[in-house]
């Protein structure tokens, strides 16, 4: 069946339309790595958002709970230019089927290099896909809040049971950043985000991992004064949205990039060690460089494309932020040791061993 992409800044892609859903409309957001197709679609930092794949065939092994980062599609819309179609390994699903299950349309036949050409020309904009040629009459204002902040009795819930007990600040984490501590015998307590100080601290604690999650991290703002108060008091790590806010708990500022990075080779530098390595990416916001100096924080990570913010560190503190994605999932895995030097500092204090 025909489907349609439109863009808010009037232009329009006509190709082939795959699921019984009405049309969706989100933010249009494109994901440059060859593969990680499921990692992405799965990851609840894309909530609502429309991703285009830049790389021409998608789909081509299928869909394997081994690689997928929460319970459904989190994604609103699947845009590539080739829809593979053929056998997937076995025990695998076909992306077609996992998209359809979750009520996820998937438009293909689509030139995916002129509409990211147009995105990064226009900047970050809404998209409608549905199927015929319809377009939107009138575009609904950008979804960019996802999080209440007022308090909730949600329960904590613990998971593994290593001697390193972590609470993961839950912004709506990745499965892969859970396994990664639990690969390093840890204890993983999943925090609410709106948590009280009380319930938190009653846990006994031996550090804090702020996760990433959708949307702006500004729509937190009510909660940094709580988030500097836990994170002057337990060793914390924050990734992508984690590192947003607590780069603004301490007084940063944050800000939108034009339209995003989002792909597994953004080169970061180590300002420390000079070295640049690969990262996996997937922001939208970025910490505002000048709003550093009014903060006790230093920056450790620079992007090598564009200078923007990618890792923060505390001089005093064990706290030590990053914007791009440690967990590597999916993307470069040379970040994986920054899990192990989180780790290090609870695990001389308590002699135990992380086994990494
Ligand atoms: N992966 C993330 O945590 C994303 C953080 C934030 N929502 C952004 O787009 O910048």
């Amino acid at each position: 069946m025909a489907g349609m992409l439109s863009l808010s800044s009037g232009e329009s892609f006509k190709g082939e339309w795959h699921g019984g859903m009405s049309g969706v409309q989100g933010e249009i957001v494109f994901f440059t790595g060859m593969t990680g197709y499921e990692e992405v679609l799965t990851d609840p930092s894309y909530k609502g958002q429309i991703v285009v794949f830049s790389y021409p065939l998608i789909g081509q092994y299928g869909i394997q709970a081994a690689h997928v980062q929460s319970d459904k599609i989190q994604a609103a819309g699947i845009v590539v230019a080739a829809l593979y179609d053929g056998p997937v390994e076995k025990g695998a699903m076909t992306l077609a089927e996992f998209a359809e299950d979750n009520e996820v349309p998937i438009l293909s036949g689509i030139d995916t290099r002129s509409v990211i050409q147009t995105v990064r020309e226009f900047g970050t904009m809404q998209a409608f896909i549905g199927p015929g040629h319809s377009s939107p009459a009138f575009w609904k204002p950008m979804k960019t809040n996802f999080f209440s902040t007022e308090a909730t009795e949600k329960a904590i819930t613990a998971i593994g049971e290593g001697d390193i007990h972590i609470g993961l600040v839950d912004f709506q984490y990745k499965s892969s950043i859970l396994d990664e501590l639990l690969k390093r015998n840890c204890k993983v307590s999943i925090i609410p985000h709106t948590a009280s100080t009380e319930n938190l601290d009653a846990l006994q604690l031996d550090g804090l991992l702020f996760s990433n999650g959708p949307g702006d991290p500004a729509a937190l703002a009510p909660l940094f004064p709580t988030y500097r108060d836990w994170a002057e008091r337990y060793p914390t790590f924050g990734i992508c949205l984690g590192h947003q806010v607590l780069a603004s708990a301490f007084g940063a500022k944050t800000t939108k990039l034009a339209y995003g990075h989002r792909g597994a080779n953004h080169p970061v530098i180590n300002l420390k060690t000079k070295k640049v390595t690969m990262s996996s990416q997937n922001h939208s916001y970025v910490v505002e460089g000048a709003s550093i100096e009014k903060t006790p924080l230093s920056i450790l990570y620079k992007n090598v494309n564009d200078g923007s913010i990618e890792g923060l560190l505390h001089p005093s503190l064990p706290i030590t932020t990053v914007q791009f994605h440690p967990e590597a999932a999916p993307g470069p895995a040379e970040h994986l040791e920054l899990f192990n030097q989180f780790l290090t500092v609870i695990q001389q204090k308590k002699k135990v061993k992380i086994h990494a």
